[in-house]
This record gives structure tokens, C-alpha cells and sequence, in this order.
């Protein structure tokens, strides 16, 4: 029987979820695509972050976005029940003196002092001499809960179609028994597959990260962070992760990137650990660092969400709202993450 929509979702991460969410709140009607591969989403740390932890200092939209995604959060509630926001400040533990008295002087500044503590904390069981200091406004979201729960959400309200969008079934408007009125792909890196936006320079940056089994638990669970980010998870094992290994195009573990995050934690956390558990996946970066949204030059209707990098969540859960807005009231993109950025260039075959 043929089935009429508002919107077709391909794919399954923070993009489609965050976008999904839109069209619950504004009762459209919709069917999303789930390969049901483990997505770079579901394997993310899940850092709700508005400050970049090397150099301390915030970038584009971090205020806005820190507080679009607090709101949209509880609206989430509204249909899943639960809250995913998890309000546990990160703690950067301090390499020397030298960065701690620049992060004082930023948090001195209108730009940071939202963001950057003065009180500095000695924080017990881990190595951190010069001590640590909190980022104000951080979180960190339930991402297994997330993901397992929007999935339940779907399944139950008929949403979900857990197979693979096979695109040469698409006609037009119409796949299979399905006719939308929009089409909004949100692969992440399987954009690449996709013959009408496979042009657009999305590049992969993998990341791994490990599941570990701590021999002595800190006694305040903190996400703590030097080189890479450490946390509890639901199960009494500790996340930590993830790399960046940006020239690494493989599909499996790289012992390389493995070694870095056992050197990492091993070099503030001085007692014995497991590794229970690596995994892996695959950040849709972009040159610019922007995300990329908007419609394809030849088929109006058919959308691209796409490029969230490093930061699927502040940046999947904003322009999820700004996608939507465009779609349905008119809404002119920022010019910033227009996908008609890439026009005219000569890579791109629009
Ligand atoms: C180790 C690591 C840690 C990270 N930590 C954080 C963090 O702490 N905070 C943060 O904000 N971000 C983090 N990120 C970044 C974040 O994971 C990415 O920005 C985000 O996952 C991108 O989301 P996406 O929805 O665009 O793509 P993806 O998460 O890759 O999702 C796309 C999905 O679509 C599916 N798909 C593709 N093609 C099809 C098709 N034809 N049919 C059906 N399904 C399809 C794919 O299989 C995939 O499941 C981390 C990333 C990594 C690798």
C-alpha cells in the first residue's frame, strides 16, 4: 500500500535524531532510514563542551547553541520520557603553571568568563599537581539511553524503517511504497555513497576510544580531561577517548590509536586498568569546520545535513532547528553552512 509523508530521514545519528525531533514537535509526518551500523554517534563521548580545551578559548554560536540544546533537551522529554542531559562539569587538569594563569586571564575576559572557573580543585585518585579547572556550562549527554530510546520512540510510532535507503529505488519523490514531499539525508560519512551530494567535500576524521575497567575509582566522578576525556558509564566501566587519527581510512582497530589512548590515561591515572572494550568511527568533518545544510541545485526537495565534526551534538541539535526552519517557513540559511558554499567549485558536481 502506498504510503504518503512530510520528510524522509536517511540515516541515524545525531543529525537524523536532532532533525526528527523537529518534525515530532511540528507533527509531521515522517520515516527514517537506520542501516543499523554502529553510527560515529553512537560511539561519541557524548562532551557537551563550549570551550576548545587546547587553547581555552569558545567558538562560533558555543553560548547559543549551549543554551538551544538545554531547551530542546527537555522538549526530547515531552515524547521519550527522560532528560539525557547528564550535568557534570568537565575538569581540565592543568599541564603546568603557565596554563593556569592563562586560563585565569580568560576568564577574566566577557568572552570566557560564562564558560572558565577561577576556583581551581585538586581532584583525589588521579595525578593532577597544578590542579584542574571546571568548565561552567558543560555536560554530558546519555548517549546510549538516547539512541536506545529514540529508537523505542520510533519502532513504536512506525517511524522506522531498518534497512539500508538503497538510492537507486529512489524516483523522483517516490521510494518503493513511500511518496514525501522532502528528502533529508543525514549519513555522516555514507554521504559518500549518495549520488547526489557525494561531491560535497566531506572528510573523515576517525576517532577510537576504549571502555575501561578502573582498578580504584576516583571518589567524585568528574569528566576529567587532559588528553583525551574520561567519565563513568551506566555499568561501572569508564569511557576515555577518542583520538583523532584524521589520515586513517580503515574500517577496523588501529593499534596506534589504541596505544595513544593507553599512554593518554595512563599518564593522570596512576593505578592498573582493563581495557574492556574498543570502538571506532568516523567524524563528517569539513574544511571550513562549518556544518552543511540545504537543498541540491537539480531536486529543490532533496536536502543534505551533513559536516557536525567534532561536535554532533551542539551543532546537530541547533541546525536541526535552522534546516527545519528553512524548509518549512522560508527561512534564509546562514551563508556559513549553505551547502551553495561548495557551488562553483570545481569538485562539485551539483
Ligand atoms: C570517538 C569519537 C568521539 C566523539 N565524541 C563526541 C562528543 O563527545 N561530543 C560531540 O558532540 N561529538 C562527538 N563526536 C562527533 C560526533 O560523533 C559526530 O559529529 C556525529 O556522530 C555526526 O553525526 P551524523 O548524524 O552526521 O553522522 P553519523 O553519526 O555517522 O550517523 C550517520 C548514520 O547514517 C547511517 N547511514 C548512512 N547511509 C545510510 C543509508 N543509505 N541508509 C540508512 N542509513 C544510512 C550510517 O550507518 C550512520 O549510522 C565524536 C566522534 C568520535 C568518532
Amino acid at each position: 500500500m502506498q504510503k504518503e509523508v512530510d520528510y524522509i530521514i536517511v540515516g541515524d545519528g545525531y543529525a537524523a535524531l536532532f532533525f526528527a525531533h523537529q518534525l515530532m514537535k511540528h507533527q509531521k509526518a515522517f520515516v527514517l532510514f537506520s542501516d543499523s551500523e554502529k553510527s560515529a554517534s553512537q560511539i561519541s563521548a557524548g562532551i557537551i563542551n563550549p570551550v576548545v580545551l587546547k587553547k581555552f578559548t569558545t567558538f562560533w554560536l558555543a553560548a547559543e547553541q549551549i543554551e538551544f540544546l538545554s531547551k530542546t533537551l527537555n522538549e526530547i522529554q515531552n515524547f521519550t520520557g527522560k532528560n539525557y542531559q547528564i550535568s557534570e562539569n568537565i575538569h581540565r587538569i592543568f599541564h603546568d603553571e603557565k596554563e593556569k594563569e592563562l586560563w585565569l586571564s580568560k576568564s577574566e575576559t566577557e568572552e570566557l568568563a560564562p564558560f572558565l572557573a577561577k576556583d581551581f580543585e585538586n581532584l583525589d585518585t588521579i595525578l593532577n599537581p597544578f590542579g584542574t579547572g571546571a568548565v561552567k556550562n558543560s555536560a554530558r549527554l546519555n548517549v546510549e539511553d538516547f539512541f536506545t530510546d529514540f529508537n523505542s520512540y520510533f519502532k513504536k510510532n512506525g517511524h522506522l524503517k531498518a534497512e539500508k535507503f538503497d538510492y537507486a529505488e529512489l524516483h523522483g519523490l517516490t521510494y518503493k511504497e513511500i511518496t514525501a514531499k522532502n528528502i533529508v539525508f543525514c549519513e555522516g560519512m555514507g554521504v559518500s555513497k549518495n549520488p547526489f551530494f557525494k561531491d560535497i567535500p566531506v572528510i573523515p576524521n576517525k576517532g577510537h576510544h576504549l571502555k575501561v575497567k578502573l582498578s580504584v575509582k576516583p571518589k567524585n566522578e568528574y569528566t576529567i580531561k587532559k588528553k583525551h576525556f574520561l567519565f563513568p558509564l551506566n555499568n561501572g566501566l569508564h569511557y576515555y577517548g577518542g583520538t583523532y587519527d584524521p589520515l586513517e581510512r580503515e574500517k577496523e582497530i588501529d593499534d596506534f590509536a589504541t596505544q595513544q589512548l593507553i599512554d593518554g590515561l595512563s599518564e593522570f591515572y596512576p593505578h592498573s586498568f582493563e581495557v574492556v572494550e574498543i570502538n571506532y568511527g568516523f567524524r563528517p568533518t569539513v574544511k571550513d569546520r562549518r556544518p552543511i545544510l540545504g537543498s541540491h541545485a537539480e531536486f529543490p526537495n532533496y536536502f543534505i545535513f551533513n559536516g557536525l565534526g567534532a561536535r554532533g551534538i551542539l551543532n546537530g541539535c541547533f541546525f536541526a532547528d535552522e534546516l527545519f526552519q528553512h524548509i518549512e517557513n522560508g527561512k534564509e540559511l546562514m551563508k556559513e553552512v549553505d551547502v551553495k558554499r561548495f557551488e562553483n567549485k570545481k569538485f562539485i558536481r551539483l
